[in-house]
């Protein structure tokens, strides 16, 4: 904190510093403490809940700043003269991913494989506190990524903006993560492991490689937060692209899936649909998206047949993509009445929907015709909302609402209506958002390929941007309906820890395995 050389840094001893006093602190008092022996055959649900809380609290900062930045990109006075350097849209941009991506979508999946593995190993989670480690630990890593993105210490790396000192506290983070959910699928009491956990630990292990590899680099010093990567060129592209597509495989899918192949058969109350097919896709998955990455570096310095390779790894993996969304559909078979009547059960399976069309989409802009037209365009920016605001945000509210009343001893939700409106209100958002980038990215492709008779551009870049202008209000208004179906979910989650109805009988216990 003192002799750091700059400020990122500084600020990030500081914070380390508090971070460490206070548990010092903390230690010190509860040494006298006489600590209650734990139930050993209950389930640990302790950071569970803290992991449902994080991922509300951090799934409204993210959206609001996505809303911000958005407002940012239709009215650029909102880049203020006096945050310049802090709060303009470049800072604020990558503060939006991450806090979606890694703290929304990362705590939802560090919560919920908890609560999976759990359940069904018929096991308390391995590594006594080590739970709580990674609970506390990924969130010092989000507040340390977060604050220094607004002080300017990034890699540049997209989906991997943070400073080395960041990345190895990550590293650690994660590798006791990996060790907990292991641990408990080694001293699991049912034989059978569960397909969730195949999905959870492809997402957890692929995870530690992408984010090691990607971030090999060497500090200027080890007092600052600069680095130098060691990759360079064209290598270090691939690299960055081999890491950030398998980040969509392997975080924002595989994990995913983890979720939708417990809480879909659970709040359905069906078996899922095929076992088989759900071994098949896994494999498939896993295996032909590592291939994939090359699709986001079309026409650039690498080698036309890496590019051609990406695309045809792409095209392939719309089967094995569809192959998750087929058995997580058709698991409703006999109960699709539940659609109309079970608000979570129509987040589900909206989920799913926008799963299907982002992987159909997705192969489809990898085909480097039509990745012609839409890379650099705001249609690039509409396929990543469906995803994110379709698939990963649905699914994962449908489990917020599946786990707060399990969670706290709750009957069911406070409100039921309440998720209607959220369901309509963040459908409504995801539909407006992308419609808008679709209107406005082939729009502004076509646009800046537009030639006159003799072959001159008839559009300025300049001309482009004001057209699309109505387009950028209607994403924000969008992005806006978005956050305030989350507000709702925020209410009514507090509702029913305070207010809902007990649940009567006996609570989980770990055996027999759920
Ligand atoms: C209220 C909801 C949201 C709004 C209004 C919003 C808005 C935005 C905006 C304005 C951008 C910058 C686009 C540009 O540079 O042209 C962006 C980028 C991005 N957002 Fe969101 N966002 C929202 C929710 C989410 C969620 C839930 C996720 C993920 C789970 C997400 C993931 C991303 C990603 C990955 C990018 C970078 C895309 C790229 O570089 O191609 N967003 N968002
Ligand atoms: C079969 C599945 C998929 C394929 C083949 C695929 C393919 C693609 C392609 C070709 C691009 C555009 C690259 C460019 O022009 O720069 C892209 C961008 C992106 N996709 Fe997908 N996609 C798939 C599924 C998904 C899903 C389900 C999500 C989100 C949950 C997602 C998130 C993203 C993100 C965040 C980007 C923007 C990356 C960036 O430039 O910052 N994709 N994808
Ligand atoms: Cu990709």
């Amino acid at each position: 904190a003192d002799q750091g050389h700059d400020l990122a840094y500084r600020v990030h001893g500081a914070l380390v510093m508090l971070v460490a006093g206070g548990l010092f602190l903390w230690e010190l008092r509860r040494a006298e403490e006489v600590r209650p022996v734990l139930d050993v055959s209950g389930y640990m649900d302790g950071p569970i809940r803290a992991g449902v809380v994080a991922t509300a609290f951090w799934g409204v900062v993210g959206f609001l700043v996505g809303v911000f930045i958005a407002l940012q990109l239709a009215f650029p006075a909102l880049n203020f003269d006096w945050a310049q350097g802090y709060a303009n849209f470049g800072r604020l941009r990558p503060l939006h991913t991450s806090a979606v991506i890694f703290a929304f979508g990362g705590n939802a999946l560090i919560a919920t494989s908890f609560y999976v593995v759990q359940r069904t190993s018929a096991a308390r989670l391995w590594g006594g506190n080590s739970a709580w480690f990674v609970f506390w630990g990924y969130q010092l890593f989000i507040v340390l990524a977060a604050t220094g993105y607004l002080l300017g210490a990034t890699q540049s790396k997209e989906y991997a903006e943070p400073e080395w000192y960041v990345d190895i506290w990550l590293t650690i983070v994660w590798l006791v993560y990996l060790a907990v959910f292991l641990g408990t699928i080694v001293k699991r009491r049912q034989p059978h492991i569960y397909v969730a956990n195949w999905f959870y630990l492809a997402f957890i292990v692929t995870v530690a490689l992408l984010h090691v590899v990607n971030n090999i680099s060497i500090p200027v010093s080890i007092l600052g937060s600069k680095s130098v990567q060691v990759f360079s060129g064209v290598q270090d592209a691939m690299t960055q692209w081999w890491y950030g597509h398998n980040a969509v495989g392997f975080f924002l899918t595989a994990g995913f899936l983890g979720m939708m192949y417990y809480f879909v058969p659970k709040q359905a109350n069906r078996p899922i649909y095929s076992y088989k097919l759900s071994i098949i896709h896994f494999w498939a998955l896993i295996f032909l998206y590592i291939w994939a990455g090359p699709h986001h570096l079309h026409y650039t310095a690498l080698p036309d047949w890496a590019s051609t390779l990406g695309m045809v790894f792409s095209i392939m993996l719309w089967m094995p993509s569809w192959g998750g969304m087929i058995n997580g559909l058709m698991t409703l078979e006999g109960a699709w009445d539940k659609i109309r009547t079970d608000p979570i059960i129509r987040m589900f399976v909206a989920s799913l929907a926008f799963y299907g069309m982002a992987t159909f989409e997705g192969p489809m802009m990898s085909i480097r015709a039509v990745n012609s037209l839409s890379h650099y365009t705001d249609w690039t920016i509409g396929h990543v909302h469906s995803g994110a605001l379709g698939w990963n945000g649905l699914i994962t509210f449908g489990c917020l609402y599946f786990l707060t009343p399990r969670l706290w001893g709750r009957a069911r939700m406070y409100s039921i209506s309440a998720i209607n409106w959220h369901f309509w209100l963040a459908t409504i958002g995801i539909v407006l958002y992308a419609a808008s980038m679709w209107v406005s990215g082939i729009m502004e492709g076509l646009m800046w390929r537009e030639v006159d008779a003799q072959g001159f551009l008839v559009n300025s870049f300049a001309d482009t941007v004001a057209a699309k202008f109505p387009m950028y209000v209607v994403r924000a208004a969008g992005g806006g309906l978005y956050l305030t179906g989350a507000l709702v979910m925020v209410w009514n989650m507090w509702m029913t820890v305070r207010a809902a109805p007990a649940r009567e009988g006996a609570p989980d216990t770990a055996i027999p395995a759920e």
